[in-house]
């Protein structure tokens, strides 16, 4: 049954048009101009409850509004929307009850109370029974190692610290559906493992998840369909397995090298790709981790000419989005550039 229902959903938002400095804004107060810009442009999209959903699009595709839009905090301009049963804008309080919400970036704990107070602010808040919160509390203790953090004020937490606090005050009362914006920035491998491993273990459980990230290793181990946006649209939503198997294991390596490359673009390495760089001293190669360490190409090529420098890219979300352009993720929605 499905948990999120969005049929043609569109926010456009108007915008005054002023030019700069003072006669701008005098001429603006005489003769007022507005623009638009629709950030949401007729999203179809149906989430099943438990699905673990990656929504993914480079910066300004309208993911963050699209998310406004299922918490009610945004009315759309045109289109339905329903979060389990309930149209989020015409009935926040019911809405807010069954979602949770996490922006990695900022905390919705009190900076100047202990964890635990602000999580037993939050049990009246939802009026969570007592005997179902210390449930609660203790599963976020086994998964997230939370009890250490209870009697620690917010603001001295560090920030995977904060991470960890912030998902039990988002997932406290026990939400059909939690949207996440960017839970594991700026964490260091430990604290983004245990928080992805808290997500699985969440849809393990029937949570629904909606997770925006521009962290390619989340979308692999939490998701397991993938939705792109891109301009407003949704330009692919399959499964997540053409990532997971082609383009989350893909690495560049660039290399400065002591003198020119002159051996053309082959280095003995099967399944590499090797291309040149802003001048013969740079090169780049494309390689699949599961193949080879960076230390084996480095090797090969330092075999022929001295290597200076290097520097390995994960693969990008706009790699990502670029690909399901180029129908590189197989079916799609409507992957055409505006
Ligand atoms: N309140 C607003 N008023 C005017 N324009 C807005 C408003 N909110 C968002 N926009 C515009 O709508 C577009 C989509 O913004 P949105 O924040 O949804 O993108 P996003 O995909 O979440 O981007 P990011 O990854 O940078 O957070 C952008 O062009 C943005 O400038």
């Amino acid at each position: 049954m499905p948990v999120i229902e969005a049929r043609g959903l569109t926010k456009t938002f108007r915008m005054p048009d002023k030019r700069p400095g003072l006669v701008g804004s005098l001429t603006h107060l005489v003769r007022p101009k507005h623009r638009e810009r629709t950030a949401v442009a007729g999203i179809d999209l149906t989430i099943d409850a438990g699905e673990a959903v990656a929504y993914v699009g480079p910066n300004g595709a309208g993911k963050s509004t699209t998310v406004k839009l299922l918490t009610g905090i945004l009315q759309p301009t045109a289109g339905q929307v329903e979060v389990c049963g309930i149209v989020p804008h015409r009935n926040r309080h019911a809405n807010a009850r069954n979602i949770g919400v996490l922006f990695g970036q900022r905390t919705q704990l009190w900076w100047d109370l202990q964890v635990r107070d602000s999580l037993s602010l939050l049990r009246d808040i939802h009026r969570i029974p007592r005997r179902r919160y210390e449930e609660r509390l203790a599963e976020f203790d086994a998964l997230l190692g939370l009890g250490e953090l209870l009697p620690v004020v917010t603001r001295r937490l560090s920030l995977g610290q904060r991470m960890r606090a912030d998902l039990a005050a988002a997932l406290l009362h026990s939400p059909s559906v939690v949207f996440l914006d960017e839970p594991t920035i700026g964490l260091d491998i430990i604290a983004r493992q245990a928080v992805r491993d808290f997500l699985r273990a969440e849809c393990r459980k029937g949570t629904t998840v909606l997770l925006t990230t521009h962290d390619i290793g989340d979308i692999e181990e939490v998701c397991r369909r993938l939705v792109i946006i891109d301009d407003g649209r949704v330009i692919f939503d399959g499964p997540i397995d053409v990532v997971r198997q082609q383009i989350a294991r893909e690495r560049t390596l660039h290399l400065t090298l002591d003198a020119e490359w002159t051996d053309g673009l082959d280095i003995d390495l099967p399944g590499t790709h090797l291309s040149l760089g802003v001048s013969p001293r740079h090169i780049s190669i494309v390689f699949d981790r599961s193949a080879y360490g960076a230390g084996e190409i480095v090797a090969a090529v330092s075999s022929r000419v001295p290597v200076a420098d290097l520097r390995i890219d994960e693969p990008s979300i706009e790699d990502v989005v670029r690909r399901a352009y180029s129908g590189e993720l197989g079916q799609s929605t409507s992957a055409t550039p505006a």
